[in-house]
């Protein structure tokens, strides 16, 4: 078995490369490098630089590497950014997945996990946002990722591949300095530099229908998350093709509010974290917590680090 990781040299790619390497399984790294580090990708590991919309490029990596399986990370992943740029989302996120597929196509690969998100569930008011939800995305990004999942349920069945959806609630952390997020884009991050820099933290929104005001989200430690990826490409490996297209939340099944957050940095750093109540940001949900039932059943998947190892985590890559 060997797999295809586009995106690999991303943040989340690489470590699921580097847990996939290290276990033995093959991997290859599919990756145009526009926002990821050649240095995140693991000595041994081959690395094919190109665009995924290139059909022809991904089958020639596909037969010179015999790959059996696809790990499709590379993407586009800011939400406010789908909105300005909406129709380069739609190029690379739906493009990137049609040449995927196109490519399995051609060249008879039968397995595939896709990276999704909680964003398509849009503002679903539910406690816990469950998987067969009929959702209704508030963003281009979110909306890109529910067209992709459905775009595997209708080809997979022509094509005969087995496929697995991961949807990612909030990830945070890092295994090491070299394999960190190199966006600022997420309530962590930007918590880190406001330190940094001596700013304060703008918590955008105090007026949620939540206990203390602020959102609360699932945050997911990048460990565990890279795990549930391991467990995917074993079980799909393991199982006939064809007879699997699910999709999976992956996250904690506890929510942690902004304010809980910045107490968390607060302990972990032992820094004081000033912060002002600002307006909530357009289209922010008041929470977005994963009903985690489906991937514990059925993959024996669950998330083992809290909260407070997740900071420390984040928090030792950030510094070092
Ligand atoms: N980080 C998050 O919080 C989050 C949450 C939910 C879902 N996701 C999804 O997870 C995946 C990985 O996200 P990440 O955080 O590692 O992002 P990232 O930007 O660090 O990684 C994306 C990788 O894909 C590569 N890439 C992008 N477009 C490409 C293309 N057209 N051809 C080839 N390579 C291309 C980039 O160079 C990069 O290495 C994405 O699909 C993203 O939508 C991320
Ligand atoms: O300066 C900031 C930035 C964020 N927030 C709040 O912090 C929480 C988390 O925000 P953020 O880190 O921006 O994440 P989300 O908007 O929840 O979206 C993330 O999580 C989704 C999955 O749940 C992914 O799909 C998205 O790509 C990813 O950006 C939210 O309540 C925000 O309102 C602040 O209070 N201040």
């Amino acid at each position: 078995m060997t797999w295809l990781v586009t995106g690999g040299a991303g943040y989340i790619g690489a470590h699921a490369v580097k847990r996939l390497h290290a276990k033995g399984t093959n991997v290859v790294v599919f990756d145009d490098l526009s926002t990821g580090l050649v240095s995140r990708v693991p000595e041994g590991v081959p690395l094919v630089v190109g665009d995924v919309k290139d059909q022809a490029a991904v089958v020639a990596a596909i037969k010179e590497h015999g790959v059996t399986g696809v790990l499709h990370f590379a993407a586009r992943k800011s939400v406010p950014e789908s909105m300005k740029i909406p129709v380069e989302y739609y190029r690379d996120n739906v493009g990137g997945l049609v040449s995927i597929v196109g490519a399995i196509a051609e060249t008879g690969v039968e397995r595939v996990v896709f990276s999704s998100t909680a964003a398509l569930y849009g503002l679903a008011p539910e406690e816990f946002l469950v998987e067969d939800l009929v959702v209704d995305p508030i963003s281009v990004y979110g909306e890109t990722k529910l067209i992709g999942e459905r775009l595997l349920r209708f080809t997979s069945k022509t094509h005969g591949f087995s496929w697995i959806a991961l949807r990612y609630f909030n990830v945070v952390g890092a295994d090491s300095p070299e394999l960190r997020d190199t966006s600022v884009g997420n309530l962590i991050p930007i918590v880190f530099r406001a330190i940094d820099r001596g700013e304060t933290v703008q918590v955008t929104g105090g007026d949620f229908p939540t206990p203390d005001g602020s959102g609360i989200r699932d945050y997911i430690h990048i460990a565990d998350l890279a795990d549930a990826h391991v467990v995917a490409v074993d079980h799909l490996d393991a199982v006939a093709a064809g007879s699997v297209g699910e999709v999976y939340n992956v996250g904690t099944g506890k929510g942690s509010s902004v304010l809980e957050v910045l107490g968390a940095v607060r302990e972990v750093t032992g820094l004081p974290v000033p912060h002002e109540v600002v307006d909530r940001r357009p289209g922010d949900p008041a929470r977005g917590v994963a009903g985690v039932d489906k991937i514990r059943r059925d993959l024996g998947w669950t998330a083992r680090h809290d909260l407070r190892e997740m900071v420390a985590d984040a928090w030792a890559a950030w510094r070092a």
